[in-house]
């Protein structure tokens, strides 16, 4: 069981805290003026595949044996074994953790309640492999016996991020069916989506961990009319739907047949599940070598994070460096910026994985912290974002770490484009470390032949303090495999943190009370009564509503 500490109150947080006062006015400038091998030093290579400098960081050797003894002193090592041995660690929920498990390439047996759940993995990885030859190859048929052209996955939260993500970072590795994402309860998303498409070759894959998530049961119903309305027969429904669930009986009174279901179990967090079935669209999509090199690479990373000390391992480090940020600078956000434009989604992705993991208050013992924890998580892909927010990064008052990523080797070799594209990843860390000073701008002035009193009002404006820290995450290029192991390394990451910070990053009871309250409100929608039950915004709003419809 993961240990209850309290982090705040360990002295290695203690030091850190002194450590800190030294810190808060070093330069990073300063840091590298003062070791020419700070590069070395500071960064680390996965595989020959992933470099991960972390130089441009406001931290020392002290800083990370600092951080290093408080994961130590917080049980972190204890906790990884926890994990990845299938104990309960999602306490609230009681339940194992297991997305390494749906990636277990090794194969080696992992138990939850005295049974290798390495069987049904493979069971089901099996099938999801023989399914997915079928359609692709076309023998599988809709009901007016045409191969499938269209795929459309109805999932929400962990059942749409992580496969839409994915199937958009590796768009160079698919085939000839088009993906289809709909989440949105709004009628919207569901309705474009079906102008697209033609029932007699679509086929669309509810994914639901329960099977009881409104929005997915409400567009999936949708999905179902729509095909019943052109097939006139229900027989229709088995040759264009499937499940990927854990819930057997949920999905056999939805009327698909449970032999065109897909299974996961309770072990697998919604937004750690796109290992699982809820990856069938990503096999789809690119094949299911491809969505085995995907396990490879995220494998590869649970090796890593799993057994090497805490001083070489990169979802640590990665994990130590924000937290010095989060707690001890009071950053408040981080971004994540990839230069890659497959990869758009992968900020939004890692939203979910981070802040529905780690935005809580509560501690494991179930008291309230006197700290903070999870970051916000933000980002557009590069260099789109520069000409958006970057403003803010340079030269605004809050201090936001940036994750920049970017692949050294483009799909898309097109003239000098990636040339262009690397020059502004190279130039945005290397400016945000390092700044313009007042007497930059001013030699700028005067080699453009002005003089200084002509300038003075100017000068500030144009001067970058710099300072800022980023991580600089470069892969040979997106891959199935790179991504795997960069989406691994995130996940571990968040792990690392919710350890440290002392609460369940497994559950994710913040988002119940919102449902609740709609289901409420639902019921007063659906009549012509002026609603008098709630404060008098919701009431005025809701009110407002019903006349204005
Ligand atoms: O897969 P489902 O059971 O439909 O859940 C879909 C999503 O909705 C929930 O409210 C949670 O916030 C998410 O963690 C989950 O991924």
């Amino acid at each position: 069981m993961l240990k209850t500490v309290n982090p705040t109150g360990t002295a290695a947080w203690k030091s850190l805290q002194s450590h800190f006062e030294q810190m808060k006015d070093v330069t990073i400038k300063s840091l590298f003026d003062a070791d020419k091998q700070r590069n070395e030093k500071f960064s680390l290579t996965f595989n020959d595949q992933i470099l991960v400098d972390f130089s441009k960081n406001r931290i020392t050797q002290d800083t990370l044996d600092k951080l290093q003894t408080l994961a130590k002193e917080c049980g972190l090592s204890a906790a990884i074994k926890s994990m990845f041995s299938g104990e309960k660690i999602n306490r609230t929920e009681d339940r194992a953790v297991l997305h390494v498990a749906l990636r277990n390439l090794s194969n080696s047996p992992i138990y939850v309640d005295g049974q290798n759940v390495m069987d049904d993995v493979n069971a089901v990885l099996d099938k999801m492999e023989s399914f997915s030859k079928r359609v692709i190859n076309g023998e599988w048929k809709g009901y007016t016996g045409k191969a499938i052209t269209d795929v459309v996955n109805i999932g929400i939260g962990g059942s749409d991020l992580g496969p839409f993500m994915v199937t958009e970072a590796l768009r160079p590795y698919k085939n000839h069916l088009t993906m289809h994402f709909v989440s949105n309860i709004d009628g919207t998303q569901m309705a474009e989506t079906l102008k697209k498409v033609n029932p007699a070759t679509t086929l669309f894959l509810v994914a639901s961990k329960t099977f009881t998530t409104q929005e997915t049961m409400t567009n999936a119903q949708s999905a179902r009319d729509w095909l019943l309305k052109a097939a006139q027969d229900k027989s229709a429904v088995a040759k264009h739907f499937v499940a990927l669930s854990t819930n057997t009986k949920e999905v056999a009174k939805f009327g698909i047949d449970t032999a065109n279901m897909f299974e996961f179990w309770d072990w697998v967090g919604g937004r750690y599940s796109l290992w699982s079935a809820i990856g069938l669209s990503i096999v789809l999509s690119i094949g299911f070598d491809n969505f085995k090199q995907l396990l490879a690479g995220a494998h590869d990373i649970d090796n890593h994070f799993s057994q090497t000390p805490l001083e070489q391992n990169i979802p640590v480090i990665l994990a130590l460096i924000n937290l010095w940020y989060n707690n001890f600078f009071d950053a408040q956000t981080e971004a994540i910026l990839p230069y890659d434009q497959y990869m758009h989604r992968f900020p939004a992705y890692f939203q979910q994985g981070n802040m529905e993991s780690n935005g809580k208050y509560v501690d494991r013992d179930g008291n309230k912290v006197d700290y903070s924890t999870g970051p916000i998580i933000w980002g557009e892909p590069g260099t789109n974002g520069q000409h958006a927010f970057y403003q803010l990064i340079h030269q605004g008052t809050k201090l936001i770490p940036c994750d920049f990523i970017a692949p050294a080797i483009s799909h898309n070799p097109l003239g000098d484009h990636h040339e262009k594209l690397l020059s502004n990843f190279f130039a945005q860390t290397e400016a945000l470390a390092f700044g313009k000073t007042r007497a930059d701008v001013e030699k700028e002035f005067l080699a453009a032949g002005k003089s200084l009193d002509e300038v003075q009002e100017i000068v500030p404006f144009k001067v970058f303090e710099g300072n800022k820290p980023t991580n600089s995450l470069l892969l040979k290029a997106i891959t199935p495999y790179t991504l795997g192991a960069l989406i691994a390394i995130y996940e571990h990451k968040i792990f690392t943190q919710g350890v440290i910070w002392n609460i369940f990053s497994f559950d994710q009871w913040g988002v119940e009370l919102g449902k609740q309250l709609a289901g409420n409100i639902l019921p007063e929608l659906q009549t012509e009564l002026a609603i008098a039950s709630h404060d008098s915004s919701t009431n005025g709003l809701i009110n407002r509503y019903k006349s204005w419809r």
